[in-house]
C-alpha cells in the first residue's frame, strides 16, 4: 500500500531528489572528529559504511547489529568500524546509534557502483535521503553520498599539499611587480632618459587588463586552499543566507548619484567572470572608463584618491569634493600657482619650496574644508594652518596668506 506519509512512497521519492542540507538550526557541519574517525578508519586499513541521520526508513532498513547510543568521537567510530555491517549516526555526528548493523536498501533503486559497500551506501543515500559515507577498504578512498549525488573526500595530504602550493603560488604573484611599476622600471633599460620616457608614458585602459586579470587570479588563488577541506562545503553552500532584497533608497541629489557611480565603477572586478576578463570592454568599463570609439588606447590618469587616502584626517566626504572639483589629479599637480592679479607667480630666489600637496588646496573654494599649509611670505609655510598662521587675519577678511592667491 502506497502512503504519504514518513516512510511512504512519495515521500521518500522527494527525500531522494531534494539535496540534503544540514538543518538550519545547527551552526555548523559535522564536527571535525567526522573527519579525524574517517583518517583514523583508512589509517587502520579498514572500511566503514556510515549513515549520517535515522528514522523511520533507515530502521526499517536495517538489520542485525545492536544498539549503542553513546557520544561521537574519532577513536569510537573507529572501533565498529572494525566488524561487519554498517554504523548509523544522528543526523548532526554527534551520536553512534547503531553498529555492525546490515542494510537492506531497495534492490529496485538503480546503482553504478560495484562492490556491495558501495552499492548499499548508494541506495542508502537515495533512499532515506540522508548522507552516507563509505570507506572503501581495497581503494582507499571515502565517498560520500547525498542523494544522486557521490563525492569522494580527497586526502587530507593532498589537501593540505595543495594549500602550501596555492599559498606559495599567492605570495609569488604578490611579490610579482604590477605592470604599471615594470613600465616605470623598463623591462629593457636603456639609460636614465629612456626610464624618465617610459614613466612620462601615460597608461591608457588597455594596460590595466593584466593587473585585473592577476588580481583575479589572486583572489582565486586566495581561496583556494579552503576548497575542498571541507567534506560538508556542498551542504555548506545551501546554507548560505540569501541576499535580502534592498529597501528602495531615496533618490540621492545629482552630486551623490555620480559619486555612487564612479564608487560602484571602481569596485574591484569580482563580479567579472574569467571570460569577462578577457574582454578587454568589461574591464575598461568596471574600471569606470568608457568604451564607445577608441577610447580604449586613450591616455588616462588618476582621479588621486589614492593618494588623497593618505593624507592624514582627511575626510573622505572631503577627498570626494576635490575629486569632483578637479576631474583628474594632473591637473592641480601641473598648474603653478597665480599671484594676486591672476598671473603666474615666479619663484624669486632660495627659500623654502612649496610641497605640491598646498598647490592641490589652494584651488578649494570652502574654507572649512581647508586644514593645509599655509603658503605666503607671511609666514613662508612655518604653520600648519591658516588659523594659526601669524598673518592672517581677523575672523570674517582673508589676510595676507589667502589674498596671496
Ligand atoms: N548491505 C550491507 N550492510 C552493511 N554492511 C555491508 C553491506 N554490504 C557490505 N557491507 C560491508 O562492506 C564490507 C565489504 O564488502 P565488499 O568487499 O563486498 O564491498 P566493496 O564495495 O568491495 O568494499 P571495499 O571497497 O572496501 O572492498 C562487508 O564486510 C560489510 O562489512
Amino acid at each position: 500500500m502506497q502512503h504519504d506519509g514518513p516512510g511512504g512512497e512519495r515521500w521518500r521519492r522527494r527525500r531522494a531528489t531534494t539535496t540534503w542540507c544540514w538543518p538550519p538550526s545547527r551552526p555548523s557541519p559535522p564536527a571535525p572528529s567526522l573527519r579525524d574517525g574517517l583518517e583514523r578508519i583508512l589509517r587502520g586499513r579498514t572500511g566503514a559504511l556510515i549513515v549520517l541521520g535515522f528514522d523511520r526508513t533507515v530502521d526499517s532498513i536495517a538489520t542485525g547489529g545492536f544498539p549503542l547510543d553513546v557520544e561521537f568521537s574519532a577513536t569510537r567510530l573507529r572501533e565498529p568500524a572494525k566488524m561487519d555491517g554498517a554504523i548509523v549516526c544522528d543526523r548532526e555526528a554527534s551520536r553512534i546509534l547503531r553498529a555492525a548493523t546490515r542494510l537492506l536498501p531497495d534492490p529496485s533503486i538503480e546503482t553504478a557502483e560495484s562492490g556491495t559497500r558501495h552499492r548499499t551506501a548508494e541506495r542508502v543515500a537515495k533512499q532515506t535521503g540522508y548522507p552516507v559515507i563509505s570507506v572503501s577498504q581495497s581503494m582507499r578512498i571515502v565517498a560520500l553520498y547525498v542523494g544522486n549525488r557521490r563525492h569522494v573526500l580527497e586526502d587530507s595530504s593532498a589537501i593540505l599539499s595543495r594549500a602550501n602550493q596555492a599559498l606559495a603560488t599567492l605570495e609569488r604573484y604578490k611579490a610579482a611587480p604590477r605592470r604599471g611599476d615594470r613600465h616605470a622600471l623598463g623591462a629593457r633599460d636603456r639609460g636614465p632618459r629612456h626610464r624618465a620616457r617610459r614613466r612620462r608614458r601615460r597608461p591608457a585602459p588597455r594596460d590595466g587588463r593584466p593587473d585585473q586579470r592577476r588580481d583575479r587570479r589572486v583572489r582565486r588563488r586566495a581561496s583556494a586552499p579552503t576548497a575542498g577541506c571541507s567534506p560538508c562545503r556542498l551542504e555548506e553552500a545551501h546554507r548560505r543566507p540569501r541576499r535580502r532584497p534592498r529597501a528602495r533608497r531615496a533618490r540621492l541629489p545629482r552630486a551623490g548619484r555620480r559619486r555612487r557611480r564612479r564608487r560602484r565603477d571602481a569596485r574591484p572586478a569580482r563580479s567579472l567572470t574569467s571570460t569577462d576578463l578577457l574582454d578587454l570592454a568589461s574591464v575598461a568599463r568596471i574600471m569606470g572608463y568608457s568604451t564607445v570609439g577608441d577610447a580604449l588606447d586613450a591616455a588616462v590618469s588618476p582621479h588621486g584618491y589614492r593618494l588623497l587616502s593618505k593624507v592624514p584626517r582627511l575626510p573622505g566626504a572631503i577627498v570626494d569634493r576635490l575629486v569632483e572639483h578637479f576631474g583628474s589629479l594632473q591637473k592641480p599637480a601641473r598648474r603653478r600657482p597665480r599671484g594676486p592679479h591672476g598671473r603666474r607667480r615666479r619663484r624669486r630666489g632660495p627659500g623654502p619650496r612649496r610641497p605640491r600637496g598646498a598647490v592641490a588646496a589652494r584651488r578649494v573654494e570652502h574654507p572649512g574644508a581647508l586644514r593645509l599649509t599655509c603658503w605666503s611670505r607671511c609666514c613662508a609655510g612655518t604653520t600648519s594652518t591658516h588659523e594659526t598662521c601669524p598673518g592672517a587675519p581677523p575672523t570674517g577678511r582673508r589676510g595676507a596668506c589667502w589674498s596671496a592667491r
